[in-house]
């Protein structure tokens, strides 16, 4: 859709996820305010985003009509549900549908709709409210046209790259998953800096400010963390050695098995 001018937005679902979607694309310019619509069926809690110009509606009928490209961000058990409802308002020659709904395959979506309408499924994290969100996008008939458009305006909203979709479950533990078990590493990282001296708030912005850099250590410089660990561990120093007693406590075990368990969990739900 680089070469197709998009009306309008919908997402369908104003959560966690779809509210963070609208305020990155608010902060784009990839489309105006009044562009966007979001449904949710109780209004009230996302009532700060029609001060920014969003068209809220609890319709979500009513929202696709409106729109061209269609964001579904609800729970996978609310999928069935509401594209029963949307679906005869969805026409194949006109709307795209992206997914990010965990685990509900492209198949599954189409059957559901039984419509051959555009799908593509779409797999980021909440950092897309700030447009750092990893995203990856998998598709099966779009349009190069539509897949083009999708991956531009996944990349406006931090990085996208598309994978095959037998990663999507994968790519939902390790990038979206991903941001809580980060949060997680940095919490912990701020209570042994308050053990050590710190108060919360300062230990908060150290080991914030680290974990950011030392990812675009890896970002930017494209490369293995090893490399980078290697710089900071002097021989019989203090680094090794806590690096060395938090692996005796099973450190990277612990993320490794966590990562596998919540793998594990998407399989056996769907
Ligand atoms: N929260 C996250 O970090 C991520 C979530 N996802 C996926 O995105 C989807 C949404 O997740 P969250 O935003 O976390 O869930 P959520 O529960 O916060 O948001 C879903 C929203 O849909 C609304 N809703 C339910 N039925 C509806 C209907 N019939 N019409 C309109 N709105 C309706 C709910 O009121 C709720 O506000 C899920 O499938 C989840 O697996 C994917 C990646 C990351
Ligand atoms: O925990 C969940 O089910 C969803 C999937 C990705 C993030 N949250």
């Amino acid at each position: 859709m680089s070469s197709i001018a998009i009306s309008r937005i919908a997402i369908i679902g104003g959560g966690n996820l779809g509210t963070s979607i609208a305020e990155g694309l608010l902060q784009t310019g990839f489309l105006l305010p009044d562009q966007l619509i979001i449904t949710r069926r109780n209004l009230a809690p996302i009532r700060y985003l029609e001060q920014k110009g969003v068209q809220l509606l609890t319709s979500n009928s009513a929202a696709v009509q409106q729109a061209d490209v269609v964001i579904l961000a609800v729970k996978p058990y609310n999928v069935k549900d509401v594209l029963t409802e949307v679906a005869p308002a969805l026409l194949p020659e006109k709307h795209l549908l992206i997914s990010v709904v965990t685990g509900v395959t492209i198949d599954e979506l189409t059957a559901l709709l039984a419509k051959p309408v555009a799908v593509i499924r779409a797999m980021p994290n909440t950092a897309i409210a700030i447009r750092e969100s990893m995203t990856c996008l998998s598709f099966k008939k779009a349009t190069t046209e539509q897949i083009t458009w999708t991956e531009q305006l996944f990349n406006q909203l931090g990085k996208a790259i598309v994978i095959d979709e037998k990663l999507m479950d994968a790519a939902t533990i390790l990038g979206a998953c991903g941001i809580a078990y980060a949060l997680r590493f940095i919490r912990a990282s701020i209570q042994g800096g308050i053990e050590i001296g710190f108060d919360a708030r300062t230990a908060n912005l150290i080991a914030a400010q680290t974990v950011k850099g030392a990812a675009e250590l890896l970002i930017r410089g494209n490369r293995h963390p090893e490399e980078e660990i290697d710089k900071v561990t002097t021989p019989k120093g203090c680094t090794i050695a806590g690096l060395n007693e938090m692996e005796h406590q099973g450190f990277s075990s612990s993320l490794i098995k966590g990562i596998t368990v919540s793998y594990r969990k998407i399989a056996r739900d769907e």
